[in-house]
């Protein structure tokens, strides 16, 4: 029999916001990249600004870890964690590997506005006082923007430039989809046992993930 996966918060808020998910997810610049239109300098700009941001992430991901060894109920939560504060490390000397291929000098680019207010939004996150399972919602929708992108840029009939498959197997390989899927299931279980107002919470930090993740795009786009 195959199997039904179970509908939970999450896909119940995403159907509510769909425009804004695929706003997140099929934004222009995304499908520059998938189509082979898409401007290098942009490219660029997005490289920088996304090297910066995943230095910010890793704090943020490192506070989700802490919680998950004190607040989850089942070991395997913070191994799934462990994994993603690991691929971060990984990803940081992919992103200095193509900063010397395309000739950005990290240690110039600036911050921008969206760049900075997003890492303004992931601090607020850390604080304690912020419910785990909204933290782990925040955490899924991060995540999940680029895998759903970057798997878009792989798909079939794809003319993604050969320069930039590195950057889309990076976030669109199956492993990260996995890993995904399991932090989204860590969540909806954090979410069952919820109260309302942490429900709220939760919904308007994943409608706030999608609108900085657009804002993300825009911004690298120029
Ligand atoms: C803006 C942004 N959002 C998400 C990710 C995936 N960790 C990222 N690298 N950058």
């Amino acid at each position: 029999m195959e199997k039904t996966e179970k509908r939970g918060m999450i896909d119940t808020w995403l159907d509510k916001h769909r425009s804004l998910y695929t706003a997140a997810t099929r934004h222009d610049f995304v499908v520059s990249i998938r189509d082979g239109s898409v401007d290098l300098s942009s490219f660029k700009t997005w490289l920088g600004q996304d090297y910066l941001f995943v230095r910010e992430f890793v704090p943020f991901v490192a506070n989700v870890l802490i919680r998950a060894g004190k607040e989850s109920g089942e070991t395997s939560d913070m191994e799934v964690v462990l994994g993603g504060l690991a691929s971060l490390n990984d990803e940081i000397e992919w992103f200095k590997s193509e900063g010397s291929k395309w000739g950005v000098d990290f240690s110039t680019v600036v911050a921008q506005k969206a760049n900075q207010e997003y890492s303004r939004f992931l601090e607020a996150l850390m604080n304690s006082e912020v419910e785990y399972s909204v933290v782990l919602t925040a955490f899924w929708g991060i995540e999940a923007v680029y895998q759903e992108s970057f798997a878009h840029c792989l798909g079939d009939g794809n003319k993604t430039p050969a320069e930039l498959t590195g950057a889309c197997n990076r976030w669109g390989n199956d492993g990260f989809r996995q890993y995904c899927l399991s932090v989204k299931n860590i969540a909806e279980r954090c979410l069952e046992n919820a109260s309302r107002d942490a429900l709220v919470e939760a919904e308007d930090v994943l409608v706030r993930v999608l609108e900085h993740e657009v804002a993300f795009w825009e911004m690298s786009r120029g």
